[in-house]
């Protein structure tokens, strides 16, 4: 069985979130009912990963919206209920600030709402029905990323020879797989296509401090699907591409800018200049709702900065020196000349002659 970060029923109307900090030693399913339940559990890292975070604020007003209607000081009209909505998302877009998914799918929502002109309850049913419609579209989308990269991989990097001919060793960083999305994943569905195809000997992922999510998330979903994968500190990703022979290594995205300046777990940028330097494909799984044609490039994306416990704390377990000043943005950038493709679920994305993805013809 697949692991779910989501589970959403539309009848009776309920979402649970799968409590992403209690993994890998607790299974424990949280009920999302309010759009206060989302932002917190959103905030708090409860449910992760830039495609889940705005699946679960869109279902979460969803939910709200299906089980109480309209708050009664809301008022009855049908532009009375498009300006609730548009409420509800603005305070949800601002649970996180990188990841451009959440935004990308308030925008969304709003201009469904927008377009009906209907009666109040018609104005509700529109964006249930949409935000119900992003579930389904996420797992069909990473999918294709999945294939798409797969593809790509075998075509372009170094594949192996002799025993290992046509297949690949891969590394990957942080969490990007069924527990960071809908389903599948982006970065972690490319691996599990090469893998379905048995083009796949061994996946490398990172820890990914200091929230841990590639020992606590990904580790936990590649043994839980028999996937042949090794466990690395983020210090020993360089010695490990110097050492064995990677193909590529495959990260998730926060949000591509529009010239393909990609924010990621902060990492990533270290891992793609030391797959420039040995010659290793640096790919970026992304589905068009990661990228942003409204921000021009990387140094226009707003960095999230996190509490410092998650860097002095193991859990409840203080490690660091008391007093200690900590420095804890949770991403960084990677500059285009740095990236070989931009996978999406519309196909895969290369430089040009002039350094150019050409990302605009996704949309
Ligand atoms: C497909 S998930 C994309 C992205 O989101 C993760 O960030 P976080 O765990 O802080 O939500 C990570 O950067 C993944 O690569």
């Amino acid at each position: 069985m697949s692991l779910q970060a989501i589970l959403y029923t539309p009848t009776p109307p309920a979402l649970q979130i799968l409590d992403q900090l209690k993994l890998p030693h607790e299974s424990v399913y949280v009920p999302i009912c309010t759009c206060e339940d989302a932002y917190d559990a959103i905030k708090r890292m409860v449910v992760r990963g830039a495609p889940a975070i705005a699946i679960v604020a869109a279902l979460a007003l969803a939910v709200e919206l299906s089980s109480g209607g309209l708050p009664s000081e809301v008022g009855e009209s049908a532009g009375d209920a498009r300006a609730y909505v548009h409420r509800r998302l603005d305070y949800l877009v601002q649970s996180r600030p990188t990841a451009v998914n959440l935004a990308d799918a308030a925008g969304k929502l709003k201009a469904v709402v927008s377009a009906e002109a209907g009666t109040a309850e018609a104005v509700v049913g529109r964006y249930v029905e949409a935000a119900e419609k992003m579930l389904v579209d996420d797992v069909m989308d990473n999918e294709n990323i999945g294939r798409f990269g797969a593809e790509w991989i075998l075509e372009n990097a170094k594949v192996g020879e002799g025993e290992e001919k046509g297949m690949v060793a891969v590394l990957t960083h942080c969490n990007t797989g069924s527990l960071a999305t809908a389903g599948y994943g982006t970065a972690l569905g490319i691996i599990r296509s090469l893998n379905s195809r048995s083009n796949l000997t061994h996946i490398y992922c990172t820890e990914t401090r200091p929230y841990n999510q590639g020992s606590r998330l990904t580790a936990f979903e590649l043994v839980h699907d028999k996937i042949p994968a090794t466990l690395i500190t983020d210090s020993m990703a360089s010695s490990l591409m110097s050492l064995k022979s990677i193909a590529a290594v495959i990260v998730g995205a926060d949000r591509v800018a529009a010239n393909g300046d990609t924010a990621n777990k902060i990492g990533t940028y270290q891992l793609a200049i030391v797959a420039k330097y040995h010659g290793v494909k640096f790919v970026v799984a992304a589905p068009t709702t990661s990228i942003d044609m409204k921000t021009a490039s990387g140094k226009d994306i707003v960095i999230e900065h996190r509490p410092g416990k998650e860097v002095t704390n193991v859990e409840t377990v203080a490690t660091a020196a008391r007093g200690i000043n900590v420095y804890n943005p949770s991403f960084d950038v990677t500059p285009k000349g740095l990236i070989d493709a931009i996978v999406t679920e519309k196909g895969v994305a290369v430089k040009d002659a002039g350094g150019d993805f050409g990302l605009s013809r996704f949309f």
